[in-house]
């Protein structure tokens, strides 16, 4: 398989459901979403359930289950309700990422060196139920290891950080973070944990995470929705995809 086809592409849906939500409609469907993105060549659809479901509801997971043919990324929080919701569904694959009401977005990665025995507990039966269960963490080495032990597939580095000191130029710090980046997941590699990226990946961004040879999915949302706004899903979807795969051709 060719370094190209390796890196795939999961589009989060979630935003599409924040617009519908915002005037309590039933448009624009992000299950519409989903199968526009489907069409353009998405590897995969991402939708996260929050607690307080702000955007993604509980019947638009049952229709994306329905609806798509590509797999299904299901984020969660490491609750009793999520992991009976996913239990039921049985999605191809299943994110744990943190969660706190009060905040705008996923603000950092869960700690799982400090919930280690309860979390090991709670991926048991999703794996057991066929899901591959991926972590949403930060590139630190210690909750890189932890998620190996604690029975994680995937572990899913959050680069919010990364883009962030980007957006605000910072460059020099951005760099330090790609780094970190980087040697997070040839750490995870190396303990034989799948590596993942995500949030807040943009065209600006992609490319150097896209370089990093043990990524083999990006999870990209908020950008792609806010672009398909000004040029259309389809197209915001295909032009992430060719950076991508500009960017491991150059590899080869
Ligand atoms: C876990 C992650 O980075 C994204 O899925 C993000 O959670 C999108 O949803 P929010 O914007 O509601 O955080
Ligand atoms: N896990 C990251 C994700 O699904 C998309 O995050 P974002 O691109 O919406 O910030």
């Amino acid at each position: 398989m060719s370094a190209a086809q390796a890196l795939r592409l999961g589009v989060n849906i979630d935003h599409i459901a924040t617009l519908r939500n915002a005037r309590g409609s039933a448009y624009p469907d992000p299950v519409r979403g989903a199968l526009l993105a489907q069409a353009a060549g998405a590897d995969g659809i991402t939708a996260h359930l929050r607690e307080d479901r702000r955007h993604i509801i509980d019947s638009d997971i049952e229709r994306l289950m329905a609806a798509i043919s590509i797999p299904l990324n299901f984020e969660m929080a490491a609750t009793d309700e999520m992991q009976a919701i996913a239990l039921r569904h049985k999605p191809h694959a299943v994110c744990i990422v943190p969660e706190k009401r009060e905040e705008r977005t996923t603000e950092g990665g869960l700690d799982v060196l400090s919930d280690e025995a309860r979390l090991t507990d709670f991926i048991a039966p999703l794996a057991a139920a066929g899901c591959r269960v991926s972590l949403f963490i930060g590139h630190d080495a210690r909750q890189i290891e932890a998620a190996a032990r604690a029975g994680a597939a995937v572990v899913e580095l959050h680069t919010g950080h990364y883009c962030d000191l980007h957006a605000e130029g910072r460059m020099a710090e951005r760099d330090n973070e790609l780094r970190d980046l980087m040697g997070g997941a040839a750490l995870a590699a190396s303990l034989g944990l799948e590596v993942h990226m995500g949030h807040g990946l943009s065209f600006e961004t992609v490319e150097p995470i896209a370089a990093i040879p043990e990524v083999v999915e990006l999870n990209i949302g908020h950008f792609l929705i806010s672009e398909s706004v000004f040029m259309g899903l389809d197209p915001a979807i295909r032009e992430m995809r060719r950076l991508m795969d500009l960017t491991r051709q150059a590899m080869a």
